[in-house]
């Protein structure tokens, strides 16, 4: 009955939340959260507090003005006990008033690279009192008297993480939708240079290192689209196993959850800095959209779990798959490759060939892990050191993994869905598969040299592949990014407007300047005159 008392009045809006798991002291390490809720039988209440500074809740998004109630994620102490981390939903505003709760110390963090408008908060209790019920009890409970009920399964606590996790592969797939629109419609409008002196100055569109910085961006968005709809169906099957009582599926859904929320957002965030570079000083314009956008994708590599340790969760996943597997034991559908044990076949220049490629440059670096770590723990060292001297390897691994885990994905997706769409869609869309497949081969090349029987003449080809396929896709480029259909109030960008109208727009903006409101600006009164006057 937790849902039918907060759900209703959170969907009308009465309830405006948060997420308060992040402390000042502890983000990552969700077992060293410092805030505690105290159970205290004789009033059937939890005690809220903030024992240290570092306890103080830091980050949450809406925190400091928007939200009146937050999830709190605190250590549960009931009968001198401590049971560890979990949910409390906490009102922390008056609903009428909106002021502070006593007891409540809310606030604004401070200034941050982008997320302007997101008002990040921080949090701190002293000795803040909230009724038993405020404690979330679908997976475990504390009863009147203070008797804990164990979850079935402790990691249900982390659930929601999972389900942001997933949803932020398809973010990504926006967010580049919305940088490779922006950059490739200003690089049709741009023109610039003279290569060729008795013809007009080029489209920058036509230069073929503009090619290449952009329609990776644009293939990868097509691929974290598709990618994203496959983890979402996933993550469905699982919980539907999981709410009744099966949990067997959850660690293969963390592992793919944490390496693809991982890879994706390390991409974007590097392709929609590649999309801002590729405009020249334009796009450095704020006006052009394209720095705040960086601001927003970079975030995702920290936020819903920094990528470097979400990475090592599935390396954690990849050595106990191998360790398994080598015992004969079934591997999860998504991690059954690492069994393989056929000798390296001849490569092929094919997608089905490099997709292969992958799989034995993550089965190798997980086999070349396990390796390791044994030999230290042989020669003494413990298996957190044995990790720990491992973990640029496991990193490497986990990478590898997650991109055979797209390719795999996005080649499996569009051959499927193609049979359904016109042949010259589908011919464009294969070519976007192959485009980003060549792209990852060559950004690889140096593993595929090492785990795969690729030779030199392969690579040349491969390289002339990726040449010819930027020739192909170019004449589609504009209408692809079009087909992507974002209003230009999305968009909100000077450079990525839909009527090209790029340098009217610039000025548009730039006279909105309140710097522009007077020729001559009260600084030169107060500051440079009396400099020049020497009297500063
Ligand atoms: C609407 C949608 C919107 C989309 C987004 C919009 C923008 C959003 C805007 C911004 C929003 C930003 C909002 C925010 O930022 S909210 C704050 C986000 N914070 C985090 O993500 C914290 C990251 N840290 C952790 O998750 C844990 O501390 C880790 C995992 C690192 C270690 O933890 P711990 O030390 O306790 O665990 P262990 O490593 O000993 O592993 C122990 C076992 O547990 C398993 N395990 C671990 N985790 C999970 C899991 N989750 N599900 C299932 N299983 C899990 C694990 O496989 C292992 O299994 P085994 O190997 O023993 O069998
Ligand atoms: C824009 C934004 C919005 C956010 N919104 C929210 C929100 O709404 N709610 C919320 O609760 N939190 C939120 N956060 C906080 C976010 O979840 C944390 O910042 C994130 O989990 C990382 O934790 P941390 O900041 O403590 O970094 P740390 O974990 O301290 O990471 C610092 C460095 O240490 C390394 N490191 C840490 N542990 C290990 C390890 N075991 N092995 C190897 N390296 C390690 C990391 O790789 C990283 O390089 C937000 C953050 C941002 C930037």
């Amino acid at each position: 009955e937790q849902q039918e008392k907060w759900v209703p009045r959170a969907v009308n809006m009465e309830i405006i939340g948060t997420y308060a798991q992040t402390e000042l002291g502890h983000g990552t390490f969700l077992r060293g959260l410092e805030t505690t809720a105290t159970y205290d039988p004789n009033t059937e209440e939890f005690v809220l507090n903030s024992p240290t500074l570092t306890a103080y809740k830091w980050w949450p998004g809406g925190l400091a003005h928007t939200a009146n109630h937050c999830v709190v994620v605190a250590q549960l102490h009931s009968k001198g006990v401590n049971h560890g981390v979990h949910p409390f939903i906490v009102q922390i505003r008056d609903e009428d008033t909106h002021m502070p709760l006593p007891g409540v110390k809310v606030g604004e963090i401070g200034p941050k690279l982008s997320f302007s408008t997101a008002n990040n908060g921080f949090l701190g209790f002293d000795n803040f009192r909230v009724p038993r019920d405020s404690m979330l009890m679908k997976n475990a409970q504390v009863l009147k008297d203070g008797t804990y009920v164990k979850s079935r399964l402790s990691k249900l606590t982390y659930g929601t993480m999972v389900f942001i996790r997933v949803m932020i592969v398809t973010d990504m797939a926006y967010y580049l939708s919305v940088g490779a629109t922006i950059a490739i419609r200003y690089s049709a409008v741009r023109h610039q240079s003279k290569p060729k002196e008795n013809e007009p100055e080029p489209q920058i569109l036509d230069y073929v290192t503009q090619q290449h910085k952009l329609f990776i961006a644009l293939a990868s968005s097509h691929a974290f689209r598709v990618t994203g709809q496959w983890l979402w169906t996933t993550f469905v099957r699982v919980n539907k196993a999981l709410t009744s009582g099966n949990a067997d599926t959850l660690p293969e859904l963390h592992a793919v959850a944490c390496c693809l929320k991982a890879v994706t957002t390390r991409d974007a965030a590097s392709m929609v800095e590649a999309c801002r570079m590729s405009c020249g000083g334009h796009g450095y314009m704020t006006s052009s959209y394209l720095p705040i956008l960086y601001g927003i994708t970079t975030a995702a590599c920290t936020y819903e779990g920094e990528n470097t340790v979400l990475l090592l969760q599935t390396a954690r996943s990849l050595v106990k798959a191998w360790q398994k597997g080598s015992k004969g034991k079934p591997l999860s559908p998504t991690e059954a490759y690492l069994m393989d044990k056929s000798p390296v076949p001849k490569w092929e220049n094919t997608l089905d060939g490099i997709i292969a490629g992958f799989r034995r440059v993550s089965a190798g670096k997980v086999q070349d892990c396990v390796s390791k770590i044994d030999k230290l723990v042989k020669m003494g060292t413990s298996y957190e050191d044995a990790w720990n001297q491992t973990s640029v390897r496991l990193v490497a691994a986990s990478e590898a993994h997650s991109r055979a885990v797209i390719l795999a994905t996005f080649r499996a997706e569009v051959s499927r869905a193609a049979a359904a769409l016109s042949p010259p869609l589908a011919r464009v869309l294969h070519q976007l598969v192959h485009l980003y497949t060549v792209y990852w081969a060559l950004e690889r090349v140096g593993d595929l040299l090492l785990y795969t029987s690729i030779a030199e003449r392969d690579v040349q080809e491969l390289q002339q592949q990726y040449e010819d396929l930027l020739q192909k896709i170019r004449p589609n480029t504009v209408g692809l990014v079009d087909a992507f259909d974002l209003r230009d109030e999305i968009l909100n960008s000077t450079l990525g407007a839909y009527d090209g109208r790029v340098y009217e727009r610039l000025m548009e903006e730039a006279l909105k300047s309140p710097l522009n409101a007077e020729p001559v600006n009260q600084s030169f009164h107060k500051y440079l005159k009396p400099f020049m006057q020497g009297k500063l």
